[in-house]
């Protein structure tokens, strides 16, 4: 414990104390002695025979050489020290200053704080700094007892905010704190020495014998050497980071060690960075003291100055966050609060990668998934429930303070409730409702029924203005707009480190509704973008982007195993993965294993992952293995990964390499729709509707059938299991991989059976088509039966009339089945516990309307207004129509889960043929398949 710094209340009260003022008067000739005193026990229980001991509390003596004094008794020795600075400094009629300090003072503090830690009773102290002015006496001839200035700026806080009180931009500018130091130091004369042209300094008269001895100077126990693993960051960008093996002797002062690694003839010579290291660890960048700057100490344009001299260590200096010359040694060693011996930990390329990884958004997000080369920051925050890793307001504050910005600041707009009773009453997602300014008001209090807007501003450490997020969407629950926000600025955030032109930056920020300070923001994060390289074209900087990343590279070969079993993962889909990544080398045997995870969850459609690996689990079953090779993506990416960093650098150097990716599903979760489909009815209500849509195909004896909207197949598939008069079935959809999807299980269910064990045998023609269904192309006229099933609601209330239109106007098929969900059905599904899983308990407002079934709808209609929607379609078309439905029952409220309109054209209406004949045919074929 530290004890008799008259410094330290001066920082902690902003006002120089008594005890500061009496030190700057009289220095070390100012002798304070604590007693513990004793006070006398009140005996509350007579007869007790057992001691009673009172509270324990300190008197302090106070010697100056004119006069002395005594404290009262304090319940802290700190208290009882300044109880006595204070009565001698009325006793010498001075008057402590109370206002805030003034540069002055800070000054004067600062003084006094460098004289402490010269004195007599820092030596022994467990301080940080305790263990360098303990390892200098270790240190020979001249040096020792030499302290390096840099090692006192950085390893005391105090002394930094003494620092920042005399000038605030000492916060960042290590030069301007040292200088200061030493210029306190030189009114020290009496007391330390400073030698010119040197950053350090020395006590002038040597410690007295009992003080070294109490000290124990000699470290405890440390074997004869200490190896500790450190890495060379060199300051040319074309010379790789190196590991590099420190030899901590234990009799000498690391420092010194340090210093010849840089080719230096001593500590002093050695300029100290921040601490960049997690919590109790103490990594730092060690590099030269720039010449110019040991020249001139007091110039107020040094750092201006060394800038210009362009040896700026853009690597180091981008991880610490301060300015770093020429080439730096990173290191984690020094000496703790916690122990009298010097503490050390390993340094790997793996880690320092890591903190590099560690400055971008998506890079905190692939850290917080420990998959650096599978996930990817995804594009939308769709739900709590289905959100992998740290959630999006974690990783925009993670990402403040790696860049020592000031922590981002949400505020909320509370949006009248007017607003949005009427939004959903018009059962529409209240998605961009733009309150007028006057009725927003501004609040935290928030109530339940309240619906949220978010917005989020960014400032630097100095409070300057960088970014300001003000999205118009309205969430319902609190956190979700909060995540929403920050999803934002972190995906333009992730545009900017990635090397986007400024021009594309603020297109960018228009779409995102972001605006940001040009000035300064470029200010704060000149390092962070990967400067273009003239020479070769080729981007080149702190990150290290290949050309393949940058050219968006695809799956080079790809093989799947196993058995098919049908069902491939739909978007919006919550999947289970195992995988493993390797480095492989073009004609080497040698694979290094980078990354694994035995179950890796992520969600599709989201970006969740690489997209490589998303295009390829759309063509997996549950029980599927794939592996697939990519273009290696950047160096810093794999080296973050790769535990064997030199086999790993030797093979991206000197080999052509690739990635390959080895993945099996495990387990897929369909969305909530999906989910409470299966779980809640019996058929699942997906199967109820094949099975009325087979009902009416039989009735009608339907030759042809198309489906509008037809996903992945499964009404297709499923046609294909019963005995019907079909002989040509189509599907439609904009949905490749839903396409491509349908394609796969209808191939597998008409190409490999023999005819014997299939139903199906009257098919004669299967087609899929890429084209969407408000479109109208000719090749679909007159079907005998068209079905649109779960697929209106998909679409913009808009485009469900213009489908309506075109379909029974256009496409006139005989018999139109048109399915959706029933939005008054949603209160019994939203009843049961399969919803309370997606959703958070705290955030349920039970007095809400319910919520939509799936995330991608667009509306849901009410049983009125399906009807109104059904009926005037009809009768302008010339169809009739009736209503049905799956999932529950017509005749008890609230109707069906899925409610069905059944149009028929009439036997003598026309068919309007002619009107089509030289229609376009916009549809593309996807896939085809003809009966031999
Ligand atoms: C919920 S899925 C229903 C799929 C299928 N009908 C079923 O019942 O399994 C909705 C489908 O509608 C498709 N879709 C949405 N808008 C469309 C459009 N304008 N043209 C064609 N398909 C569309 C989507 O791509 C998606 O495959
Ligand atoms: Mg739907």
């Amino acid at each position: 414990m530290e004890t008799g710094d008259p410094s330290a209340v001066a920082v902690r009260k902003v006002t120089i104390t008594p005890k500061a003022i009496i030190h700057q008067k009289f220095g070390t000739n100012a002798c304070y002695k604590v007693e513990e005193v004793q006070e006398p026990v009140q005996i509350d229980c007579p007869g007790l025979v057992i001691p009673q001991k009172g509270p324990c509390l300190y008197r302090c003596h106070l010697q100056l050489p004119e006069f002395s004094v005594v404290s009262e008794s304090f319940k802290k020795k700190k208290d009882a020290e300044q109880s006595a600075a204070e009565m001698a400094l009325e006793k010498l009629g001075i008057k402590p200053a109370t206002d805030s300090p003034s540069v002055e003072d800070a000054w004067d503090g600062l003084i006094a704080r460098v004289s402490h830690l010269f004195s007599d009773e820092f030596l022994p102290s467990l301080h940080p700094l305790g263990g360098h002015f303990r390892a200098a006496l270790r240190r020979d001839g001249d040096l020792y007892g030499s302290i390096p200035v840099s090692v006192t700026a950085v390893c005391d806080a105090k002394i930094s905010n003494l620092c920042r009180l005399i000038n605030p931009k000492a916060d960042s500018n290590l030069f301007m704190v040292i200088s200061f130091i030493m210029r306190a130091a030189a009114k020290l004369t009496e007391f330390v020495v400073t030698s010119n042209g040197q950053l350090s300094i020395k006590r002038k008269n040597p410690y007295p014998t009992e003080i070294i001895e109490s000290s124990t100077i000699e470290e405890s126990v440390s074997p004869e050497t200490i190896l500790v693993e450190a890495l060379h960051v060199p300051y040319s960008l074309e010379k790789t980071v190196q590991p590099v093996t420190l030899n901590m002797s234990s009799s000498g002062y690391y420092m010194d060690v340090i210093a010849q690694k840089l080719g230096l003839t001593e500590a002093s010579k050695v300029l100290v960075s921040k601490n960049i290291g997690k919590g109790s660890s103490d990594t730092r960048f060690y590099f030269a003291a720039p010449e110019p700057f040991l020249l001139d100490l007091s110039s107020d344009h040094l750092h201006v100055k060394l800038h210009s001299e362009g040896s700026l260590n853009a690597r180091a200096s981008y991880i610490c966050g301060q300015d770093i010359y020429g080439d730096a040694i990173m290191a984690s060693v020094g000496y703790t609060w916690r122990s009298k011996d010097l503490f050390s930990e390993d340094m790997s390329l793996r880690l320092y990668y890591r903190m590099l990884i560690g400055k971008t958004p998506s890079g905190i997000y692939k850290l917080s998934r420990e998959a650096i080369l599978t996930a990817e920051l995804p594009s939308v925050f769709s739900m709590k429930t289905n959100w992998r890793g740290c959630f999006p307001k974690e990783i925009l504050s993670m990402f403040c303070r790696r860049h020592r910005l000031s922590e981002p600041v949400f505020s909320f707009l509370n949006v009248p409730s007017k607003e949005i009773s009427e939004s959903s009453r018009s059962l529409k997602k209240p998605k961009v409702i733009e309150p007028a300014e006057d009725e927003i008001k501004l609040s935290q209090s928030l109530r339940s029924e309240s619906s949220f807007r978010c917005e989020v501003k960014i400032f630097s450490k100095s409070q300057d203005w960088l970014i300001h997020c003000s999205p118009k969407e309205i969430y319902k629950k609190q956190n979700d707009s909060v995540h929403n926000v920050s999803l934002k600025v972190l995906t333009w955030l992730n545009a900017y480190f990635t090397g986007i032109p400024l021009e594309k930056l603020n297109q960018w920020a228009d779409a995102l509704d972001i605006r940001f300070c040009t000035k300064n923001f470029l200010e704060v994060f000149v390092l962070c973008q990967p400067a273009p390289n003239v020479e070769n074209g080729e981007i080149q900087g702190i990150f290290h982007v290949s050309k393949d990343t940058v050219a968006g590279s695809g799956v080079c070969t790809l093989s799947i195993e196993g058995r098919d079993c049908g069902v491939c993962p739909l978007s919006g889909s919550l999947l289970c993965i195992s995988y493993s990544v390797f480095l492989i080398a073009e004609g080497e045997n040698v694979n290094v294993h980078l990354e694994s995870n035995d179950e890796f969850e992520f969600e599709m459609g989201n970006g969740t992952v690489i997209p490589q690996l998303e295009t390829v689990v759309t063509q997996l079953s549950v029980g599927h293995s794939a592996c697939f090779n990519i273009n290696v993506p950047s160096q810093e990416l794999v080296l973050g990964a790769a535990a064997d960093s030199a086999t790993t650098l030797y093979l991206l150097d000197s080999k052509i390499c690739c990635l390959e990716y080895r993945i099996t599903l495990l387990r897929i979760t369909e969305p909530l729709e999906e989910r409470m489909e299966q779980a809640l009815f019996s058929p699942p209500l997906s199967n109820q509707r094949v099975e009325y849509a087979v009902k009416h195909v039989k009735e009608s004896c339907a030759n042809t059938l198309v489906d509008f909207g037809c996903g992945s197949g499964s009404l297709l598939s499923s046609l294909l299991g019963y005995t019907t008069s079909l002989e040509k079935i189509v599907g439609v959809d904009i949905s490749l991989k839903g396409l491509s999807r349908a394609a796969k299980i209808l191939h597998s269910k008409l190409g490999t059976k023999s005819d014997a064990d299939v139903p199906c045998v009257g098919i004669k023609s299967a087609v899929l088509y890429d084209g969407s269904i408000t479109d109208f192309d000719s090749r679909l006229f007159g079907f005998d039966i068209g079905t649109c099933l779960e697929v209106i609601e998909h679409m913009e209330e808009d485009q469900a009339y213009l489908f309506g239109d075109v379909v029974l106007s256009s496409f006139r098929p005989k018999i139109l089945i048109v399915s959706t969900p029933n939005y008054e059905y949603n209160v019994i599904l939203q009843a049961s516990n399969i919803n309370g899983q997606e959703e958070d308990p705290e955030e349920k407002t039970p007095s809400q309307a319910p919520k939509f079934r799936n995330h991608d709808h667009k509306f849901e209609w009410t049983r009125e207004q399906f009807n109104r929607w059904a009926s005037e379609l009809a009768t302008t078309n010339g169809y009739t129509v009736e209503f049905s439905g799956v999932g529950g029952s017509g005749d008890v409220e609230p109707g069906f889960a899925s409610q069905i309109a059944l149009f028929r054209r009439p036997l003598q209406s026309p068919d309007n043929v002619s009107l089509h004949e030289d229609a376009a045919e916009c549809y593309k074929v996807i896939w085809e398949w003809h009966r031999e």
